[in-house]
Protein backbone atom coordinates (compact mmCIF):
# COMPACT_ATOMS: atom_id res chain seq x y z
CA UNK A 1 0.00 0.00 0.00
CA UNK A 2 1.21 3.46 -0.77
CA UNK A 3 1.40 5.63 2.34
CA UNK A 4 0.41 9.26 1.96
CA UNK A 5 1.84 12.00 4.16
CA UNK A 6 -0.64 14.23 5.98
CA UNK A 7 1.12 17.49 5.34
CA UNK A 8 0.24 19.67 8.30
CA UNK A 9 2.75 22.29 7.32
CA UNK A 10 1.09 22.85 3.94
CA UNK A 11 -2.40 23.01 5.42
CA UNK A 12 -1.11 25.36 8.14
CA UNK A 13 0.30 27.70 5.51
CA UNK A 14 -2.97 27.71 3.61
CA UNK A 15 -5.02 28.39 6.75
CA UNK A 16 -2.60 31.10 7.85
CA UNK A 17 -2.90 32.93 4.55
CA UNK A 18 -6.69 33.00 5.08
CA UNK A 19 -6.10 34.29 8.60
CA UNK A 20 -4.09 37.19 7.26
CA UNK A 21 -7.20 38.37 5.42
CA UNK A 22 -9.25 38.11 8.61
CA UNK A 23 -6.64 40.03 10.60
CA UNK A 24 -6.48 42.72 7.93
CA UNK A 25 -10.19 43.34 8.17
CA UNK A 26 -9.84 43.62 11.96
CA UNK A 27 -6.96 46.07 11.53
CA UNK A 28 -9.19 48.20 9.30
CA UNK A 29 -11.54 48.50 12.26
CA UNK A 30 -8.61 49.49 14.44
CA UNK A 31 -8.49 46.15 16.26
CA UNK A 32 -5.10 44.47 16.71
CA UNK A 33 -5.23 40.86 17.94
CA UNK A 34 -2.79 40.37 20.81
CA UNK A 35 -1.35 37.08 22.09
CA UNK A 36 0.93 36.88 25.12
CA UNK A 37 2.92 33.80 26.09
CA UNK A 38 4.26 33.33 29.59
CA UNK A 39 7.40 31.22 29.50
CA UNK A 40 8.85 30.15 32.84
CA UNK A 41 12.43 28.88 32.97
CA UNK A 42 14.94 27.93 30.32
CA UNK A 43 13.60 24.61 28.95
CA UNK A 44 15.25 24.35 25.53
CA UNK A 45 12.37 22.63 23.74
CA UNK A 46 9.88 25.15 25.08
CA UNK A 47 12.06 27.99 23.82
CA UNK A 48 11.90 26.58 20.28
CA UNK A 49 8.11 26.14 20.34
CA UNK A 50 7.58 29.57 21.77
CA UNK A 51 9.80 31.14 19.12
CA UNK A 52 7.89 29.29 16.36
CA UNK A 53 4.61 30.52 17.77
CA UNK A 54 5.85 34.09 17.87
CA UNK A 55 7.21 33.98 14.32
CA UNK A 56 3.97 32.63 12.88
CA UNK A 57 1.77 34.96 14.91
CA UNK A 58 3.70 37.94 13.60
CA UNK A 59 3.37 36.59 10.06
CA UNK A 60 -0.43 36.64 10.18
CA UNK A 61 -0.49 40.06 11.82
CA UNK A 62 -1.08 39.12 15.45
CA UNK A 63 0.82 41.20 17.96
CA UNK A 64 2.71 38.60 19.92
CA UNK A 65 4.68 39.03 23.09
CA UNK A 66 6.72 36.55 25.11
CA UNK A 67 7.19 37.25 28.79
CA UNK A 68 10.18 35.27 30.04
CA UNK A 69 10.17 34.55 33.74
CA UNK A 70 12.86 32.92 35.89
CA UNK A 71 12.62 29.24 36.84
CA UNK A 72 12.59 30.34 40.50
CA UNK A 73 9.48 32.53 40.23
CA UNK A 74 6.90 31.81 42.94
CA UNK A 75 3.41 30.60 42.13
CA UNK A 76 1.98 33.82 43.58
CA UNK A 77 4.22 36.00 41.40
CA UNK A 78 3.29 34.03 38.29
CA UNK A 79 -0.41 34.38 39.12
CA UNK A 80 0.14 38.11 39.51
CA UNK A 81 1.52 38.21 35.95
CA UNK A 82 -1.52 36.31 34.70
CA UNK A 83 -3.85 38.72 36.46
CA UNK A 84 -2.12 41.72 34.91
CA UNK A 85 -2.70 40.22 31.47
CA UNK A 86 -6.34 39.54 32.35
CA UNK A 87 -6.74 43.29 32.93
CA UNK A 88 -4.89 44.33 29.79
CA UNK A 89 -7.41 45.07 27.01
CA UNK A 90 -4.74 44.82 24.30
CA UNK A 91 -4.21 41.13 25.17
CA UNK A 92 -6.86 38.83 23.67
CA UNK A 93 -5.10 35.53 24.20
CA UNK A 94 -2.97 34.28 27.11
CA UNK A 95 -0.89 31.11 26.92
CA UNK A 96 1.08 29.74 29.86
CA UNK A 97 3.67 27.42 28.36
CA UNK A 98 3.64 23.99 29.98
CA UNK A 99 5.16 22.21 31.80
CA UNK A 100 5.76 24.62 34.68
CA UNK A 101 8.54 24.08 37.25
CA UNK A 102 7.72 21.46 39.90
CA UNK A 103 7.17 23.97 42.73
CA UNK A 104 4.25 25.55 40.86
CA UNK A 105 0.79 23.99 40.76
CA UNK A 106 -0.16 24.08 37.10
CA UNK A 107 -3.90 23.84 37.65
CA UNK A 108 -3.85 26.72 40.15
CA UNK A 109 -2.21 28.95 37.53
CA UNK A 110 -4.39 27.88 34.61
CA UNK A 111 -7.59 28.53 36.55
CA UNK A 112 -6.49 32.14 37.19
CA UNK A 113 -6.47 32.96 33.46
CA UNK A 114 -9.60 34.88 32.45
CA UNK A 115 -11.28 32.00 30.65
CA UNK A 116 -12.42 34.28 27.85
CA UNK A 117 -8.70 34.84 27.08
CA UNK A 118 -7.77 31.17 27.33
CA UNK A 119 -6.81 30.40 23.71
CA UNK A 120 -5.23 27.06 24.70
CA UNK A 121 -8.53 25.66 26.02
CA UNK A 122 -6.95 24.53 29.29
CA UNK A 123 -9.06 26.55 31.75
CA UNK A 124 -11.49 24.33 33.71
CA UNK A 125 -14.43 26.34 32.34
CA UNK A 126 -13.37 25.63 28.76
CA UNK A 127 -12.43 22.02 29.51
CA UNK A 128 -15.82 21.52 31.18
CA UNK A 129 -17.77 23.10 28.33
CA UNK A 130 -15.81 21.03 25.85
CA UNK A 131 -16.61 17.84 27.76
CA UNK A 132 -20.28 18.78 27.80
CA UNK A 133 -20.33 19.53 24.08
CA UNK A 134 -20.88 23.29 24.54
CA UNK A 135 -19.04 25.99 22.59
CA UNK A 136 -15.57 26.55 24.08
CA UNK A 137 -11.94 27.20 23.25
CA UNK A 138 -10.40 23.85 22.31
CA UNK A 139 -7.01 22.31 23.10
CA UNK A 140 -4.97 23.26 20.02
CA UNK A 141 -3.15 20.00 19.31
CA UNK A 142 -6.14 17.66 19.03
CA UNK A 143 -8.14 20.45 17.36
CA UNK A 144 -5.40 20.80 14.74
CA UNK A 145 -5.36 17.04 14.19
CA UNK A 146 -9.14 17.03 13.58
CA UNK A 147 -8.71 19.84 11.03
CA UNK A 148 -5.97 17.86 9.31
CA UNK A 149 -8.16 14.73 9.10
CA UNK A 150 -11.03 16.84 7.75
CA UNK A 151 -8.86 18.43 5.08
CA UNK A 152 -7.87 14.98 3.81
CA UNK A 153 -11.50 13.76 3.92
CA UNK A 154 -10.68 10.99 6.35
CA UNK A 155 -13.88 9.64 7.80
CA UNK A 156 -13.95 8.51 11.43
CA UNK A 157 -17.43 7.10 11.74
CA UNK A 158 -17.40 3.57 13.10
CA UNK A 159 -13.59 3.40 13.02
CA UNK A 160 -11.54 1.91 15.85
CA UNK A 161 -9.38 4.73 17.16
CA UNK A 162 -6.58 4.13 19.63
CA UNK A 163 -5.09 7.11 21.45
CA UNK A 164 -1.82 6.34 23.20
CA UNK A 165 -1.37 8.91 25.98
CA UNK A 166 -3.90 10.44 28.41
CA UNK A 167 -2.54 13.90 29.17
CA UNK A 168 -4.95 16.78 29.68
CA UNK A 169 -3.43 18.69 26.78
CA UNK A 170 -3.34 15.95 24.12
CA UNK A 171 -4.54 12.39 24.79
CA UNK A 172 -7.71 13.01 26.79
CA UNK A 173 -9.18 15.76 24.57
CA UNK A 174 -8.08 13.86 21.45
CA UNK A 175 -10.08 10.80 22.45
CA UNK A 176 -13.15 12.93 23.13
CA UNK A 177 -12.96 14.66 19.75
CA UNK A 178 -12.64 11.33 17.94
CA UNK A 179 -15.63 10.03 19.87
CA UNK A 180 -17.67 13.07 18.83
CA UNK A 181 -17.01 12.08 15.21
CA UNK A 182 -18.42 8.62 15.99
CA UNK A 183 -15.17 6.69 16.22
CA UNK A 184 -14.99 3.92 18.81
CA UNK A 185 -12.19 4.98 21.11
CA UNK A 186 -9.62 3.16 23.19
CA UNK A 187 -7.15 5.06 25.38
CA UNK A 188 -3.81 3.48 26.24
CA UNK A 189 -1.15 4.66 28.71
CA UNK A 190 1.92 3.47 30.57
CA UNK A 191 -0.04 0.82 32.51
CA UNK A 192 -1.67 -0.68 29.41
CA UNK A 193 -0.70 -4.34 29.09
CA UNK A 194 -1.44 -5.33 25.51
CA UNK A 195 -0.47 -2.19 23.62
CA UNK A 196 0.75 -3.88 20.47
CA UNK A 197 -2.41 -6.00 20.09
CA UNK A 198 -4.62 -2.95 20.63
CA UNK A 199 -2.60 -0.99 18.10
CA UNK A 200 -2.89 -3.74 15.51
CA UNK A 201 -6.69 -3.37 15.64
CA UNK A 202 -6.70 0.40 15.27
CA UNK A 203 -7.95 2.03 12.07
CA UNK A 204 -6.76 5.33 13.49
CA UNK A 205 -3.76 5.46 15.81
CA UNK A 206 -2.69 8.60 17.64
CA UNK A 207 0.69 8.44 19.36
CA UNK A 208 1.05 11.11 22.08
CA UNK A 209 3.59 9.42 24.30
CA UNK A 210 6.86 11.32 24.31
CA UNK A 211 9.10 8.33 23.42
CA UNK A 212 11.07 8.62 20.24
CA UNK A 213 10.27 6.04 17.54
CA UNK A 214 8.43 3.73 19.96
CA UNK A 215 5.71 2.92 17.42
CA UNK A 216 7.11 0.80 14.61
CA UNK A 217 5.53 -0.88 11.60
CA UNK A 218 4.62 -4.02 13.55
CA UNK A 219 2.12 -1.99 15.64
CA UNK A 220 0.24 -0.84 12.55
CA UNK A 221 -2.88 -2.38 11.03
CA UNK A 222 -2.54 -2.34 7.24
CA UNK A 223 -4.31 0.74 5.91
CA UNK A 224 -4.42 2.55 9.27
CA UNK A 225 -4.21 6.33 9.66
CA UNK A 226 -1.26 7.17 11.91
CA UNK A 227 -1.01 10.50 13.74
CA UNK A 228 2.34 11.27 15.34
CA UNK A 229 2.15 13.91 18.06
CA UNK A 230 5.54 13.20 19.62
CA UNK A 231 8.25 15.86 19.72
CA UNK A 232 11.39 14.14 20.94
CA UNK A 233 15.10 14.64 20.40
CA UNK A 234 17.35 11.76 19.39
CA UNK A 235 20.97 11.40 20.61
CA UNK A 236 22.11 13.76 17.87
CA UNK A 237 19.58 16.37 18.96
CA UNK A 238 17.39 15.83 15.90
CA UNK A 239 13.62 16.24 16.25
CA UNK A 240 11.87 12.85 16.02
CA UNK A 241 8.29 11.69 16.56
CA UNK A 242 6.86 8.83 18.62
CA UNK A 243 6.40 6.94 15.36
CA UNK A 244 9.24 5.40 13.39
CA UNK A 245 7.88 6.88 10.18
CA UNK A 246 10.17 4.95 7.83
CA UNK A 247 8.98 1.61 9.24
CA UNK A 248 5.27 2.39 8.81
CA UNK A 249 5.67 3.47 5.18
CA UNK A 250 3.97 0.90 2.96
CA UNK A 251 1.71 -0.31 5.82
CA UNK A 252 -0.29 2.74 6.90
CA UNK A 253 -2.59 4.58 4.48
CA UNK A 254 -1.64 7.95 5.94
CA UNK A 255 0.96 9.21 8.41
CA UNK A 256 1.86 12.66 9.74
CA UNK A 257 5.54 13.53 9.35
CA UNK A 258 7.67 15.02 12.16
CA UNK A 259 8.48 17.81 11.63
CA UNK A 260 5.82 19.23 9.31
CA UNK A 261 2.74 17.36 10.59
CA UNK A 262 0.92 18.03 13.85
CA UNK A 263 3.23 20.79 15.20
CA UNK A 264 2.41 23.49 12.64
CA UNK A 265 -1.31 22.70 12.97
CA UNK A 266 -1.14 23.23 16.75
CA UNK A 267 0.26 26.71 16.25
CA UNK A 268 -2.30 27.49 13.55
CA UNK A 269 -5.22 26.60 15.84
CA UNK A 270 -3.75 28.80 18.55
CA UNK A 271 -3.65 31.74 16.13
CA UNK A 272 -7.16 30.95 14.89
CA UNK A 273 -8.58 30.95 18.40
CA UNK A 274 -6.81 34.23 19.18
CA UNK A 275 -8.28 35.92 16.10
CA UNK A 276 -11.74 34.52 16.93
CA UNK A 277 -11.62 36.26 20.32
CA UNK A 278 -11.21 39.63 18.60
CA UNK A 279 -13.81 38.84 15.91
CA UNK A 280 -16.31 38.07 18.67
CA UNK A 281 -15.73 41.41 20.45
N1 LIG B 1 2.98 18.43 18.17
C1 LIG B 1 2.47 19.16 19.13
O1 LIG B 1 1.88 20.16 18.86
C2 LIG B 1 2.62 18.74 20.54
C3 LIG B 1 3.48 17.72 20.83
N2 LIG B 1 3.59 17.26 22.11
C4 LIG B 1 4.47 16.08 22.29
O2 LIG B 1 3.62 14.94 22.42
C5 LIG B 1 4.16 14.02 23.33
C6 LIG B 1 3.17 13.78 24.46
O3 LIG B 1 2.93 15.00 25.13
P1 LIG B 1 2.06 15.10 26.46
O4 LIG B 1 0.74 14.48 26.21
O5 LIG B 1 2.13 16.48 26.93
O6 LIG B 1 2.95 14.14 27.40
P2 LIG B 1 2.74 13.53 28.85
O7 LIG B 1 4.08 13.14 29.31
O8 LIG B 1 1.89 14.41 29.68
O9 LIG B 1 1.87 12.21 28.56
C7 LIG B 1 2.42 11.08 27.97
C8 LIG B 1 1.42 9.94 28.00
O10 LIG B 1 2.03 8.80 27.41
C9 LIG B 1 1.85 7.69 28.27
N3 LIG B 1 2.99 6.78 28.14
C10 LIG B 1 4.28 6.99 28.54
N4 LIG B 1 5.03 5.91 28.26
C11 LIG B 1 4.22 5.00 27.68
C12 LIG B 1 4.41 3.68 27.21
N5 LIG B 1 5.60 3.09 27.26
N6 LIG B 1 3.36 3.03 26.69
C13 LIG B 1 2.13 3.62 26.63
N7 LIG B 1 1.90 4.87 27.08
C14 LIG B 1 2.93 5.55 27.61
C15 LIG B 1 1.74 8.25 29.67
O11 LIG B 1 1.06 7.33 30.50
P3 LIG B 1 0.72 7.67 32.05
O12 LIG B 1 -0.44 8.59 32.00
O13 LIG B 1 0.38 6.33 32.61
O14 LIG B 1 1.95 8.28 32.63
C16 LIG B 1 0.99 9.55 29.41
O15 LIG B 1 -0.40 9.35 29.45
C17 LIG B 1 5.51 14.62 23.75
O16 LIG B 1 6.50 14.13 22.89
C18 LIG B 1 5.29 16.10 23.53
O17 LIG B 1 6.50 16.78 23.31
C19 LIG B 1 2.85 17.78 23.11
C20 LIG B 1 2.00 18.82 22.87
C21 LIG B 1 1.83 19.40 21.57
N1 LIG C 1 0.33 25.78 27.09
C1 LIG C 1 0.90 25.03 26.15
N2 LIG C 1 0.29 24.91 24.96
C2 LIG C 1 0.87 24.15 23.97
O1 LIG C 1 0.30 24.03 22.85
C3 LIG C 1 2.12 23.51 24.23
C4 LIG C 1 2.69 23.69 25.50
N3 LIG C 1 2.06 24.44 26.44
N4 LIG C 1 3.86 23.11 25.80
C5 LIG C 1 4.62 22.38 24.81
C6 LIG C 1 3.75 21.75 23.76
C7 LIG C 1 4.49 21.40 22.49
N5 LIG C 1 3.88 22.20 21.45
C8 LIG C 1 4.36 22.30 20.12
C9 LIG C 1 3.86 23.21 19.23
C10 LIG C 1 4.39 23.34 17.97
C11 LIG C 1 5.44 22.58 17.55
C12 LIG C 1 6.03 22.78 16.20
O2 LIG C 1 5.88 23.82 15.60
N6 LIG C 1 6.77 21.81 15.64
C13 LIG C 1 7.36 21.92 14.32
C14 LIG C 1 8.89 21.94 14.32
C15 LIG C 1 9.61 22.49 15.51
C16 LIG C 1 11.12 22.34 15.43
O3 LIG C 1 11.67 22.28 14.31
O4 LIG C 1 11.72 22.27 16.48
C17 LIG C 1 6.96 20.72 13.48
O5 LIG C 1 6.56 19.70 14.05
O6 LIG C 1 7.05 20.82 12.26
C18 LIG C 1 5.93 21.64 18.42
C19 LIG C 1 5.38 21.49 19.68
C20 LIG C 1 2.91 22.96 22.00
N7 LIG C 1 2.77 22.74 23.30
Amino acid sequence: METQLLEGKKLAEKMQSEMKVRVNSLLEKGKIPGLTVLLVGEDKASQVYVRNKERQATKVGIKSEIIRLPETISEAALIEQVEQLNEDASVHGILVQLPLPKHINEQEVLRKIDYSKDVDGFHPMNMGNFLLGNASALPCTPYGIMELLKAYDISLEGKNALVIGRSNIVGKPMALMLMEKNATITIAHSKTKNLKELAQQADVLVAAIGRGHMITGEFIKPGAVVIDVGMNRDEAGKLIGDVDTASVMGIASYVTPVPGGVGPMTITMLLDQTIKKVEAE
